[in-house]
C-alpha cells in the first residue's frame, strides 16, 4: 500500500458520517445499493457504519461486508473494548476489514468531553489500537478535533498509536475550523515530527463549517496525506464533509499535483442522484460538479463562448462525470447565438430565419417567463400570423364555414411574396378546407405525413398545439402552430412548415 507515493486513497464515509444527517438514515438494502455503486465508482474504502450505535447499523455492516467485496469495509468505534468487540463481530464476513477507532485530541475535548488529561487520553488511544489489532490487521486511528489540537501533543499521540499498530492515522478537522494553510501545516508538522510516520498513511477528514472542507483536504494532500475521507454530495454532520466529487475532479483537473487514484469519474453524476434521492438530501443547484447548474450556461456572453468552444467557459468536460452535455438555458439574459442554437435544434436552421425579429419577440416573452423552454420557442415560432422568416408567408385573414347543413369551406387571405393572395376551398372538415385553400395559393406539391393536435393544459377553452410533418421534394419539415382555435392552429403549423422551404 505504501509503495506508490502519488497514489491517493479515496475513503468514502457517505454511509457513516453522511448518514449522521437527520432524516437521511438508510435501510440495510439501501446501504447495499449505495455500497455497490461506490464499489463501481472505485473507492478504496467504504466506511459502512458505527456498529455499536444500533442493531440496525450493526446489521448493515454485516450485510454490506457480505455483499461488497472489493473495497476495504470499515467500521467506526470509540476507544473502548465494547465498541471494538461489536465492530469486530460486524466485520466478520468482510473480505478486507478495517477498524476505525479513536478519541478526542484537542484540549477542549480532553477537558470538557472526557474530563481527562493528555497523558490519560494517549493511554486510552494506545490501549484501543492494541486491542483492535488483536482481531483485525488493518487499524485506522482518528484523533478527533485534531484541527484544534496542539500540534506537539498531536504528534506525540500519533507516534504512540502507530507504535501500537495503527496503519492509517486520521487527522480530522472535526469542526471545520482550520484555514487551508493551517491544516496543510499541521499535516506537514506530523510528517516532519512523528518518527515512525513512514509506517502509516496520513488521512484527511475535513468538515465544511466554513466552506473549506475541500480546500483543507487538498492542502493536506499537498503536505503529505495520502488518504481523503469524503462523502458523495458532501453530505455529513452539520455543514457536511469534504465532497468526494470535488476532490476527485480537482485531482483530475490539476494534473500538475501529480496524484492519481482509482475513481471512474463517469459514475459520479449517477451516484450523486442516487444518494440525494435515497438520503432525501436535495443537491443545491450551484453545487460544484453535480449541481443542476454546474454545467448550465444562461447568460448570452457565456453561451456564445461555450457554443464557439466549450472550454471558453468549462474547465471540466461534463462527460467526464457522466453528464451528456452542458446546457444552454434560454432566459432574458441570452443572446442571438443561444437562441439560434436552440432554434436549429428544433428544426429552424433556415438562413431565411429573421433572427432579429424572433429575438425581439423572444426577449418580450423571456422577460415575462424567466426561462424559455422548447414549447415556448415552438409557440413563438408557430403562433398566429406573425412571420419569423424573411419574406415568410403569413395569414392576413381566415374564415371558415362548417356545420351540419354546409360542406366545410375556407376563405383565406395570405401575405405571400409581399402581396395579398386570396383563395377559397372545400374539404371534408374545416381543417382540410383551410389546408386546401392555402395549397391553392402556394401551389407546391406538399404531403402532410403527420398531424397531431394537443391541448396544452386540458379544458375546452385551452390553447391547442398542432405539430405537423410535411414532405416536400423528398425532405421532411416540422411545423408547429398554436391558437385557441384549432383550425387557426392547424393553419399556423402548416405555414410554419412551408416557411422553411417556400
Ligand atoms: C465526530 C464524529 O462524527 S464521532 C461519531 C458520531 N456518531 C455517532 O455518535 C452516532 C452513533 N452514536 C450512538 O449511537 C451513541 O451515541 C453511542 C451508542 C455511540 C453511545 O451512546 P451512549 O452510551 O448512550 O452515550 P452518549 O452518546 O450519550 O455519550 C457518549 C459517550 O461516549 C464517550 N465518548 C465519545 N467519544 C468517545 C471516544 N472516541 N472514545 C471513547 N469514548 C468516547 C463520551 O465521553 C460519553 O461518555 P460518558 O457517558 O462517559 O460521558
Ligand atoms: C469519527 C471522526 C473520524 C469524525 O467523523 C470526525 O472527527 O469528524
Ligand atoms: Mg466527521
Amino acid at each position: 500500500m505504501l509503495h506508490d507515493p502519488n497514489r491517493i486513497f479515496i475513503f468514502d464515509t457517505t454511509l457513516r458520517d453522511g448518514e449522521q444527517v437527520p432524516g437521511s438514515q438508510l435501510t440495510t438494502p439501501e446501504k447495499i445499493i449505495i455500497g455497490e455503486a461506490l464499489q463501481s465508482l472505485g473507492v478504496d474504502v467504504i466506511e459502512a457504519g458505527f456498529p455499536i450505535s444500533s442493531p440496525g447499523d450493526f446489521q448493515s455492516v454485516v450485510e454490506l461486508s457480505k455483499a461488497v467485496r472489493e473495497p476495504i469495509i470499515c467500521a467506526l468505534t470509540r476507544a473502548n473494548k465494547g465498541d471494538i468487540d461489536c465492530a469486530v463481530e460486524a466485520l466478520k464476513y468482510a473480505k478486507h476489514p478495517r477498524i476505525h477507532t479513536g478519541i478526542g485530541a484537542s484540549d477542549m475535548h480532553i477537558k470538557y468531553k472526557f474530563n481527562s488529561t493528555r497523558e490519560a487520553i494517549i493511554e486510552r488511544a494506545v490501549e484501543a489500537v492494541k486491542y483492535a489489532k488483536k482481531s483485525v490487521e488493518d487499524i485506522e486511528f482518528y484523533a478527533e478535533d485534531a484541527g484544534r489540537a496542539d500540534n506537539q501533543f498531536l504528534a506525540q499521540m500519533i507516534e504512540a498509536v502507530i507504535a501500537a499498530g495503527a496503519t492509517v492515522v486520521n487527522i480530522p478537522d472535526t469542526n471545520g475550523y482550520c484555514l487551508p494553510e493551517q491544516y496543510g501545516a499541521k499535516i506537514l508538522y506530523l510528517k516532519e515530527n512523528v518518527k515512525n510516520i513512514d509506517q502509516a498513511i496520513i488521512s484527511v477528514h475535513c468538515h465544511n463549517d466554513l466552506g473549506l472542507a475541500t480546500a483543507n483536504s487538498i492542502a493536506g494532500l499537498q503536505n503529505g496525506a495520502r488518504q481523503v475521507e469524503c462523502t458523495i454530495n458532501g453530505i455529513g454532520e452539520r455543514a457536511g464533509n469534504t465532497s468526494l466529487e470535488e476532490v476527485v475532479m480537482i485531482l483530475k483537473t490539476h494534473h500538475s499535483l501529480g496524484f492519481h487514484n482509482n475513481i471512474n469519474t463517469k459514475h459520479i453524476y449517477e451516484l450523486s442522484g442516487m444518494v440525494s434521492r435515497m438520503m432525501r438530501m436535495p443537491v443545491q443547484p450551484n453545487k460544484a460538479i453535480v449541481g443542476r447548474n454546474a454545467f448550465a450556461h444562461s447568460s448570452g456572453i457565456h453561451q456564445d463562448g461555450v457554443l464557439k468552444h466549450r472550454e471558453n467557459y468549462e474547465i471540466i468536460n461534463p462527460e467526464d462525470v457522466g453528464i451528456d452535455q452542458s446546457e444552454i438555458i434560454l432566459t432574458a439574459r441570452s443572446g442571438r447565438h443561444a437562441l439560434k442554437h436552440h432554434l436549429a435544434r428544433l428544426g429552424y436552421a433556415d438562413e431565411r430565419l429573421d433572427l432579429d425579429h424572433v429575438y425581439e419577440r423572444f426577449l418580450t416573452l423571456a422577460d415575462a417567463k424567466k426561462e424559455i423552454k422548447d414549447d415556448d420557442l415552438l409557440l413563438l415560432m408557430g403562433n398566429e400570423a406573425d412571420t419569423n422568416f424573411i419574406n415568410g408567408v403569413t395569414i392576413n385573414s381566415l374564415e371558415v364555414i362548417c356545420g351540419d347543413e354546409k360542406d366545410p369551406s375556407a376563405s383565406i387571405h395570405l401575405n405571400y411574396k409581399g402581396e395579398d393572395h386570396h383563395a377559397t376551398a372545400n374539404g371534408n372538415g374545416p381543417v382540410s378546407a383551410t389546408i386546401n385553400a392555402i395549397q391553392r395559393i402556394i401551389t407546391k406539391p406538399v404531403d402532410i405525413k403527420e398531424f397531431n393536435i394537443h391541448s396544452i393544459h386540458g379544458g375546452s377553452d385551452d390553447v391547442s398545439k398542432v405539430d405537423m410533418r410535411v414532405i416536400y421534394e423528398d425532405k421532411s419539415y416540422m411545423g408547429y402552430g398554436f391558437s385557441t382555435d384549432i383550425v387557426r392552429a392547424s393553419a399556423n403549423a402548416y405555414l410554419d412548415a412551408l416557411n422553411k422551404f417556400v
